[in-house]
């Protein structure tokens, strides 16, 4: 994959693919990438931290955000909580020359792909569907309710794959890296 000069990223995937996993070591290599922390209305998993993985807020507050013109961009997730983007950090970081890296669900790309049409769409797929359900049930953070919502979610957004600029394959954390690496410009 060549590499894609566009002025911001926008990384989705089924739930489980790994985004998280290869995103932090692509990112860590990847000084010039800035990625947006998401406002989220879900509560913290055990080790998630206040401001790095997320901003967790009431849904009080989440309706403030949104009402003052605040997010981006925000979506109701597999059906149960909210999650959007702050807009300021995000024109700061562009502002500084960094390049913007948005993770986010099929609505929030669609909403993207209409208010930042440069950004690049990138699509993480698993190898194979089986893979999905084997890392989404081995990381063990859902209830078993929560993953059949989530793997329901997974089926609506292995269809949409085909509306992404790129299908990054997630098959070895090592290799995915490399791929989204080449893809944001960076090749050391
Ligand atoms: N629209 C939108 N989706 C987001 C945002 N932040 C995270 N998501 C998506 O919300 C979904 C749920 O994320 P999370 O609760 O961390 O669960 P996981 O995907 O199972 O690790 C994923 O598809 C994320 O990409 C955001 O700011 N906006
Ligand atoms: N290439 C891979 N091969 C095997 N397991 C992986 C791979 N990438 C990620 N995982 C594992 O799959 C699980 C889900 O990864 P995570 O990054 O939390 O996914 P997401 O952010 O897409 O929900 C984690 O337990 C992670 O360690």
């Amino acid at each position: 994959m060549e590499r894609m000069d566009n002025r911001a990223f926008v990384v989705v995937g089924p739930s489980g693919v790994g985004k998280g996993t290869v995103l932090k070591e692509a990112l860590a290599r990847a000084p010039e990438c800035w990625l947006s922390v998401s406002a989220t209305t879900r509560d913290p998993r055990p080790g998630e931290r206040e401001g790095v993985d997320y901003f967790f807020v009431s849904d009080e507050r989440f309706d403030e955000l949104v009402e003052t013109g605040q997010m981006l961009e925000w979506a109701l997730v597999h059906g149960v909580n909210r999650y959007g983007t702050p807009r300021g950090p995000v024109e700061d970081a562009a502002a500084r020359g960094r390049i913007p890296v948005l993770e986010l669900d099929l609505a929030g790309a669609r909403q993207v792909r209409r208010s930042m049409p440069e950004a690049a769409q990138i699509f993480i797929a698993p190898p194979a569907w089986e893979e999905l359900e084997r890392r989404l049930r081995g990381r063990g953070t859902e209830s078993p309710e929560e993953i059949a919502r989530r793997l329901e979610t997974a089926r609506e957004e292995m269809a949409a794959m085909e509306e992404f600029d790129v299908v990054v394959v997630n098959d070895s954390v090592s290799r995915a890296t490399e791929e989204l690496l080449r893809i944001f410009g960076i090749t050391r």
